[in-house]
Formats: structure tokens, C-alpha cells, sequence
């Protein structure tokens, strides 16, 4: 663009020189245009020569002309230096670098290119750059075109001036110009390449014509319009001519300077080119290195990308296969784990199966076991009933609440065995094992208690006599087992109530097969006066008791009533305990010093085979037995006591014969044992609960109750029986009356005749008599009937048939018989005359044995053996008590020598005493006189069962050796 704007300049200034030059030669020809020109263009160079003169002084060494010609002005500035000079002076520092030039070179003579166009370009440059209207450095080579070059130095002048006067900003000149060649555009500074913007004027671009070269054709247009209009037609050629020949040397001109240029361009060029080269070569190097880079850059970065992205992936990979294999590890553990866990499970499952086996076997045998145990059970319960053995039960009460908790005299309670703590007062301090059927400890359930003895309780539904009985001391518990307590509760009802509740509901299960009927007896011996508890009349009268009713009813003037439901069991015991006589003692507010019995009688009938079956249930509340102080108890209740003693005295007496096997068991002693007759033998089962008080006061009593229960437990009852009234026996009966008959009628026909010999049939017959038992038939009447608020029926149930002897029946235990027989004192296994014995039980006089006893040669006297006695009296002891050995405590009570036994629990021998004279229809206790000195107490009726000591007792103060008794008295003993 620069090159184009040079050029049209040029060809511009040519055709103005042409067409100054043709105006001045047209002027020649008499115009007064041109003097007035030649002088105007003279005045303004003096002008501009006079400026700089000013404004510089000195150029190049020598003054510049005041007024040049127009040769010297051009010669005077064709070096630049003037006006680089001038420039700088009016505007410092436009142009950096004048080069001065040599002192040598002459005037006109031609500069070298360099300086020529340094300086020049330079200036023009910064003419252009300030806004001054320029000129071409061509101007300076050649004559005639000095006028532009005027004009810029006057220009610059007023550029001076305007800066004098403090112009700022963008100078405008425009005022000054004398034609529209200042309305051009400024120069471009030229580059240090002049040679370039040479070649590019003499190659002018024609595609792009700017603004600048259109305004020049423009202005080239105008001037030469003006210039042809005010010429003539012949003129034009050749003017044109000259334009063109012009153009041509123009042209020419420049081409040879060009060339000049180059070549000394080209050898500095070369000069600069090592520096420049590396520069080139460097920036060249670094342009190839950033193309490079941006070349590369992508693929780099791809690439770094891709290799990252793969390096990732690698790694993704590497982590995946990891991964994979420790999946694969896992799977691997995993299936390992599985079939191990499978084994296992299956191992398992064999052990699991094996267990179950195993423990089915274990369950089996478990359950073998608890068959076997619960058939030695049974087995043991059906030996002792062959063997006929009284079960004993011991129960121990606990502390009462509100009791001060002391040290219990019950020491330790396993199965079947309590071990009683024996203080020193009492002999050498130790402990004594007893050993019974079953122990109850205090914490025992009246639920336990029952269920141990349920299936006693339920024979007397089979047909069996079954009694039990509360023994123990006065507040020991024996109403609380046989009754309960006085709050009844369904937990704490005693064994009267469950057994019958128990009976029904058997009786219920039975119903399909048996008809059962069940009715109730309540009775108290008082004073050895048996009474009617459940009578309703308020009446005490006196009742007999019959043993010879073969319906098992020994009391057929008591009240029997029907029950059928716990409810009228519970009703009737109401009424019977209202009735018991109660009286308070010492010991225990609710004493009673009476027996008590409630008698269950039961018959069944089979409903199949018609057979009838009777079973009857002696629950006894037996009184205390304690021993009794006689300071303590007097008149009445010194009365209770003696009949309560009697009345123990004659169960142990009988219980004693019984184990000796005697043909005669003294039940007529008393109303108990004769109440108890037919529970009490070889037909019935027998149940004694003896009960222990906790207390450490009472442990002499505990001993002695338990002495005489161990002793009972030993006794040999024989086996129990079946009341059943079969066919067999109806017709073993037929025979027998037969028997009878045939026997009387040979008797009418020949009484002198002896006897035969029974047949073989009568001896079978007369073994199995012992078989037979009446049959019981009540017929019972229901509650409906029953008098007043329980209407019991009073039933006549009295038979004619005569009772058959049940001792005879009994079934001998040879062996123990023997054994015991030849363990028992000769004395003491004398027995006193049937006879006699049935007159006085006949009679049912009692003697207090205890009396008689001390009566007896002061045997045993009673200060001898109740030394505790002895001690409540306060009384001096003149013996001395044998202590209870280490040994003795050891072995088992049945284990103790009789004479130990006995000089321990202080033995007494009942004696009765037998009166012919006494009548059944009026009985008078005969009273006998003591022949020692006056008992001061009545006593245990253990020592009845102890028997009497084999050889006397050390310290003993009797002299006389232990004898038989005589005058038909007898010492009783349990013996070995
Ligand atoms: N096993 C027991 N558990 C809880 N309390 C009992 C137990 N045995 C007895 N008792 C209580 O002890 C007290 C005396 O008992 P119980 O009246 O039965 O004695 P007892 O031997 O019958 O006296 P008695 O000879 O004077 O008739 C009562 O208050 C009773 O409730």
C-alpha cells in the first residue's frame, strides 16, 4: 500500500514538473505569470533557508546561504543533515541517528547511497509522522524540484512556531499549502529495507487501489484538465509527449537506483545476517519447535492421553485381573468353604443322627432307667407288703413364721434318711441318722407329701384296708399333714381331703368297669370315749365299736355319710373338726388331745362280673405324744393325757405283737387300736407319718419319736389282702357250710365220736378261710337324706356274721420270725394267755401301764429313764444316762442292741392287767396301787415299743435281774 501511495506520488510530482515546466515555457510566451512565480518560489526558499539558518546556525561546517539559489538550496540539504538537525531541534528526538557526513566530499558530488537515504528517509519519515507535508528524496538529486521541498521546511517551520506557542496534540497543517499536494496522505516511515519499498513502487498492486491512489489520479485529473483547458489543441501532443518521455527517464531513474540499493542493501544485509540469522534461525528454529510443538502438542497429548488412558487401562486392567483373580481365589475358598461346610453339615448331620440315636438310646435307657428305678419302687413297695411292713413316712416341720429362727435339730435330710443333731445335754453331742420309707423336709409340699402315699390311697379302691396315722409330738404338724392348715387353701389341703378327692376321681376313671360308693366316718377317741364327730344332735354319746361286723364297719352307730365330691368331704370335715374337742395346752394353742379319724369306707362292684369288693381308710390325727409333766397338767387334763398315753401305749403294743407274729395282737388294749383293728394286721396297708418339730427344745422328743418310728418301720405286718368277695369264695363258703352241716349232723348222730381227721378239702378249705372276709354291703344312703344341715344317714350296718380273726390270717415271715424270735429275750417273748387277754380286752379296761410299771420290783424306774423329765422337774438325777455313742449315732437305729435302746429312751413296759372280773356290759378301770412311790408324770408310749433291756443298765439302782413279768403282766417289746 505504502509502495502504491509512493508511486502515484511520483507520477503525480512528474506530471506537475511536466506541467509546470510546459506552463513555463507556455509563459515564455508573454505571460507576466511566470516572474511573479520564479520570485513567489524564490521568497518562500529564502524563507525556508533563513528558517533554518536560524533555527541551526551551521550545517555540515558551513553556513547555509541566507538567500540560495535554487541549486544551492537543494545541494545544501541533500545530505539530511540540515533537516534531521532542524527536525530535532524542533521536535527532539525524531530521528535518532543523523549520520554525519565526510569532511572530504564535495559539493554536488554524489553521496553515498547510505547517507543519502538515511538521513533523507529519516526526516521524511518523521515528517510523515508528525503530519508535515513531504517530499521525495529524489527531490534532492535533481534541479527544478526544490518547491516541495520548500514547502516541508516551511511547513515544519509552522509546525516550530506552533509548537513555540505551546500546541499539543495532533498539529494540522493545511493553511499554508499553496495547492491540494498537502491534502496527501502522509508518508509511511520508511523501514530500513528501501531496496523492498523500491521494488514494491516499481510493482505497483493494480487489484487493490486505495483510497490515496484514487485521490491522486483525482487530483492528477484536475490539473491536468485545468492545464489542457487553458491550452491551445495543438499544445496537447505535446505536452503528452513530454509526460511521457518524462515518465520514461522517471522510470529509468529509479530502476538504476534500485539496482544501486540492492546491491549495497544486499551487503549489509549480509554483514547483518550472522546475528540476524541466528535470531532468524533461532526464532526460526523456535517458530519450527512451537509449530512442532503445536503439531506434536496434539498428538502428544494424545498420545500422553492415549498412554495414559493405556496406563490407566493398564492398570485398570491389572486391577481387574487382580481383582479377577482374587475373585477367583475367593470362588476357589468360596467352593472350598461350601464342600467343607457341606462336609461339615454333613458330619454333622451323621453326628447330629448319631446324637439323636445316641440320645434316643440315652433316652431309652433314661427312660429304662426311670422304668427301672420305678420298678424297684414298686417292687420295694410290694416287698414290704408281703413282708406286711408299716411304711413310715417322716416329715419335719418348719420354723413357724414369727419363730425365732434357731439352729434346727434336724441336721441333714437325704433320701430316706434324717440325721438329728444331738446336743450334749442330751448325752455325748453327735448326730443321729434315722432311716425311714421317706423323709420329708420342711420345704415339702402338701402335694409331695400325697402323692407319696397316692398309691396306698388308691388300693383301698382294689379292696385293701389301709391305715394312716399322725404321729408325733404336740405341735409337730400332724393336723397340718392329715388336714391342712386352719385357712384351708386348694395348695395347703391335707391328705383327708386329697385322698378322697383322689378316690373320686379314680372312682370317675373307673366308672366303665366298677361302680364305686363312698361314704365317711368321722370319729374321735377322747378319754378312751369314741365319738360321733359328724353327729349333728349335739349329743356326746358314747359308741361301741364292733369288730366282728363283717361289712368292715366297726362303729355302726356313727354317722356314715355318702360322698361324692370334694365339696361334701371339705363339708363334713367342717363339721367334725367343730365337733373335735379341742383344748389348748402349753404347747400348742390348737392342741388336740384327742385321736381323730376319718374313716373312707368303699365298696365296689364290678359291673362285669358282679364280684363286690370293700375297702375301707383309716385316717388318724393322732394326739401329741409328747411326754407330760404332771406339775404342769392336773385334774382333766392330767386325766387327757393318761388316756392319750394308754391309748399310744396299746398301738405300740399291738404294732410290737404283730411283729412278733403272736396269734394274739391286743387290739381290745384300747379304743384306738380296736377302732384300727382291721387296718392293722396281715389284711391292710399300713401308713405311719411321724412328724418332728425343728426346734433345738424339743430335740428329746424328736429322738424318742423317731426311735419308736424306726422301730415300727421295722415292724413285719404280712401281706396285705384284697376284701374281695369273689366267685371262688362264694363258693369255698358254700362248702364250708356245708362242712358245718354235714359236721353237725354227725355230731347229733355221734356225739361221742371223735373228731376225723379233715380231708384234704378241709384243710385246703380252712387255708383258705384266711382268705375269706365278710363282705361289705352298706347300703349307702346319699347326702339328700342326710339329717339336718350335712343330713348324714345313721345306718344300722352291724352284721350277724362274726369277724374273722385277721391275726389269723396273717402271713408268717418264717425266716424274720425265727430270726427275730431268737433275738428277743426269753422273757420277753412269753405271752400272755389268749384268754385272758380277749377277757380283758372284752372287758375294755385299761390299766395306765406306765403305773403298773412302776409298780413292777422298781425295774425301770421313771426317774431312771427321763432325765429331760428329770431336769423340767428340777429334780436330782441319780443316774446315769448312757450316751449316745459315735458308733451308735453311726449305724442305723434297728442296728441298736435293745438294752442300748431302751436304757436310752428310757423304756417303759406296759403292763396290762388282766381282770376277770370285769364285765364287757359295765367296764370299771380297776385302779391299781402303786407300789413304789408316786408317779410325778405320765410318759411317752415309745418305750412300748423299745423292748426291755437284755441286761441291766449300768448305775441302775435295781438290784434284781429283769425278769417276765408276773402276775400275768408282760413287758411288750419290739424285738429284734
Ligand atoms: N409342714 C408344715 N408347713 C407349715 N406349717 C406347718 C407345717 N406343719 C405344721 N405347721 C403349722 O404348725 C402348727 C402346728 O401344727 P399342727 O396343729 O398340725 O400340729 P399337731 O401336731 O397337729 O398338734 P396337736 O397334736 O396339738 O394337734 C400349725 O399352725 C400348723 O399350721
Amino acid at each position: 500500500m505504502a509502495e502504491m501511495n509512493d508511486l502515484s506520488f511520483s507520477v503525480a510530482s512528474i506530471v506537475e514538473d511536466v506541467l509546470q515546466q510546459h506552463s513555463s515555457r507556455s509563459s515564455d510566451a508573454g505571460s507576466l505569470l511566470v516572474p511573479r512565480r520564479v520570485e513567489e518560489s524564490s521568497l518562500r526558499r529564502y524563507e525556508a533557508a533563513g528558517w533554518l539558518r536560524e533555527t541551526i546556525g551551521v550545517s555540515g561546517g558551513r553556513d547555509f546561504p541566507a538567500e540560495p539559489s535554487e541549486e544551492d538550496f537543494r545541494l545544501g540539504l541533500r545530505s539530511g543533515i540540515v533537516l534531521c538537525n532542524v527536525l530535532n531541534k524542533v521536535n527532539p528526538g525524531s530521528v535518532s541517528k543523523v549520520v554525519e557526513a565526510p569532511d572530504d566530499v564535495a559539493d554536488g558530488a554524489a553521496l553515498c547511497a547510505f547517507q543519502y537515504f538515511e538521513n533523507i528517509r529519516n526526516f521524511l519519515v518523521a515528517i510523515e509522522e508528525i503530519g508535515l507535508p513531504s517530499f521525495e528524496a529524489s527531490d534532492m538529486e535533481k534541479g527544478g524540484k526544490s518547491i516541495r521541498i520548500v514547502n516541508c521546511i516551511l511547513a515544519l517551520k509552522s509546525y516550530s512556531e506552533w509548537k513555540l506557542k505551546g500546541g499539543t496534540g495532533p498539529f494540522r497543517y493545511g493553511s499554508n499549502m499553496k495547492n491540494n499536494f498537502g491534502s496527501r496522505k502522509p508518508f509511511l516511515r520508511k523501514s530500513s529495507e528501501p531496496f523492498m519499498s523500491s521494488m514494491s513502487r516499481t510493482h505497483p498492486s493494480n487489484d487493490q487501489p486505495d483510497v490515496g491512489q484514487e485521490g491522486d489520479s483525482r487530483s492528477i485529473n484536475a490539473l491536468v484538465r485545468s492545464f489542457i483547458s487553458e491550452r491551445k489543441h495543438e499544445d496537447i501532443p505535446s505536452v503528452v509527449e513530454s509526460v511521457l518521455l518524462k515518465v520514461m527517464e522517471e522510470v529509468q531513474q529509479r530502476l538504476s537506483l534500485h539496482n544501486e540499493m540492492m546491491k549495497s542493501s544486499s551487503k549489509l544485509i549480509s554483514e547483518d545476517d550472522s546475528s540476524y540469522e541466528t535470531v532468524v534461525q533461532s526464532q526460526q528454529c523456535d517458530v519450527r519447535q512451537q509449530e512442532e510443538a503445536e503439531e506434536n502438542s496434539p498428538s502428544q497429548v494424545e498420545e500422553e492421553k492415549i498412554q495414559r488412558i493405556n496406563s490407566e487401562h493398564d492398570e485398570e486392567q491389572a486391577i481387574l485381573l487382580n481383582q479377577q483373580k482374587h475373585i477367583q481365589e475367593l470362588k476357589q475358598t468360596l467352593y472350598t468353604t461350601k464342600t467343607g461346610m457341606k462336609l461339615l453339615q454333613k458330619k454333622y448331620q451323621e453326628d447330629f443322627l448319631h446324637l439323636g440315636t445316641h440320645l434316643n438310646g440315652l433316652a431309652y435307657a433314661a427312660t429304662g432307667y426311670k422304668r427301672v428305678l420305678e420298678e424297684n419302687r414298686k417292687l420295694y413297695n410290694l416287698v414290704q407288703d408281703l413282708k406286711g411292713n408299716i411304711r413310715v413316712y417322716c416329715r419335719v416341720r418348719p420354723f413357724m413364721p414369727g419363730q425365732p429362727t434357731s439352729l434346727s435339730t434336724v441336721e441333714n435330710i437325704e433320701e430316706g434318711t434324717i440325721t438329728i443333731r444331738v446336743p450334749s445335754k442330751y448325752g455325748k453331742e453327735g448326730h443321729k441318722p434315722f432311716m425311714f420309707n421317706k423323709v420329708f423336709g420342711p420345704s415339702a409340699t402338701q402335694e409331695e407329701v400325697f402323692s407319696d402315699m397316692q398309691p396306698l390311697v388308691r388300693s383301698v379302691l382294689d379292696g385293701y384296708n389301709v391305715c394312716i396315722f399322725a404321729y408325733g409330738q404336740t405341735g409337730s404338724g400332724k393336723t397340718f399333714t392329715m388336714s391342712g392348715p386352719k385357712q384351708l387353701t386348694e395348695e395347703s389341703l391335707g391328705v383327708n381331703y386329697r385322698a378322697l378327692a383322689d378316690l373320686f376321681l379314680l372312682s370317675d376313671q373307673r366308672k366303665d368297669t366298677t361302680s364305686y360308693e363312698i361314704s365317711v366316718q368321722m370319729l374321735e377317741i377322747y378319754n378312751e370315749q369314741v365319738r360321733d364327730l359328724l353327729a349333728t344332735d349335739g349329743q356326746t354319746k358314747r359308741l361301741e365299736i364292733r369288730n366282728n361286723s363283717h361289712n368292715g364297719i366297726n362303729v355302726p352307730e356313727a354317722n356314715l355319710v355318702p360322698v361324692s365330691s370334694t365339696a361334701d368331704v371339705i363339708q363334713l370335715m367342717d363339721v367334725g373338726q367343730m365337733n373335735r374337742a379341742v383344748s389348748s395346752t402349753a404347747m400348742n394353742d390348737r392342741s388336740s388331745r384327742s385321736h381323730s379319724c376319718v374313716t373312707v369306707h368303699v365298696q365296689g362292684r364290678d359291673l362285669t362280673s358282679g364280684a363286690i369288693l370293700h375297702g375301707s381308710m383309716h385316717l388318724v390325727d393322732l394326739a401329741g405324744s409328747e411326754r407330760v409333766d404332771k406339775s404342769e397338767v392336773t385334774g382333766d387334763r392330767l386325766k387327757e393325757a393318761q388316756h392319750i398315753n394308754k391309748s399310744l401305749s396299746a398301738l405300740g403294743d399291738v404294732i410290737s405283737s404283730l411283729s412278733q407274729k403272736n396269734s394274739h395282737v391286743p387290739y381290745r388294749n384300747s379304743k384306738l387300736t380296736q377302732l384300727l383293728q382291721d387296718s392293722l394286721g396281715g389284711s391292710a396297708k399300713t401308713l405311719m407319718f411321724v412328724h418332728v418339730s425343728p426346734e433345738a427344745e424339743t430335740v428329746g422328743e424328736s429322738i424318742s419319736t423317731l426311735k419308736f418310728a424306726e422301730r415300727v418301720a421295722s415292724v413285719e405286718l404280712g401281706a396285705a389282702r384284697v376284701n374281695k368277695d369273689n366267685s371262688e369264695v362264694k363258693e369255698l363258703k358254700e362248702q364250708i357250710a356245708n362242712l358245718k352241716m354235714a359236721l353237725a349232723r354227725k355230731d347229733n348222730g355221734n356225739g361221742s365220736e371223735a373228731q376225723p381227721t379233715p380231708p384234704p378239702q378241709n384243710q385246703r378249705i380252712s387255708r383258705r378261710r384266711s382268705l375269706e372276709t365278710p363282705v361289705f354291703r352298706p347300703k349307702l344312703p346319699t347326702m339328700a337324706n342326710a339329717p339336718s344341715n350335712l343330713k348324714p344317714q345313721v345306718m344300722d350296718l352291724s352284721g350277724p356274721e362274726a369277724f374273722s380273726d385277721t391275726a389269723s390270717s396273717r402271713r408268717h415271715s418264717l425266716d424274720l420270725h425265727e430270726l427275730m424270735k431268737s433275738s428277743i429275750p426269753s422273757w420277753s417273748r412269753q405271752t400272755v394267755d389268749t384268754k385272758e387277754e380277749d377277757r380283758e380286752f372284752k372287758s375294755g379296761e385299761w390299766i395306765d401301764k406306765h403305773t403298773e410299771l412302776n409298780q413292777d420290783d422298781n425295774l425301770l424306774s421313771p426317774d431312771k429313764f427321763y432325765p429331760l423329765q428329770q431336769s423340767l422337774n428340777g429334780g436330782k438325777q441319780d443316774f446315769e444316762v448312757q450316751s449316745i455313742t459315735d458308733n451308735e449315732s453311726d449305724g442305723v437305729a434297728s442296728d441298736c442292741s435293745d438294752s442300748d435302746l431302751m436304757w436310752r429312751l428310757n423304756v417303759q413296759v406296759n403292763v396290762p392287767r388282766v381282770s376277770n372280773k370285769q364285765s364287757s356290759a359295765n367296764p370299771k378301770p380297776k385302779k391299781v396301787k402303786p407300789k413304789t412311790t408316786k408317779v410325778s408324770e405320765t410318759r411317752s408310749l415309745i418305750p412300748s415299743l423299745i423292748p426291755a433291756p437284755s441286761k441291766r443298765p449300768p448305775n441302775t439302782v435295781t438290784s434284781q435281774p429283769q425278769r417276765p413279768t408276773r402276775d400275768g403282766r408282760r413287758r411288750l417289746s419290739l424285738g429284734k
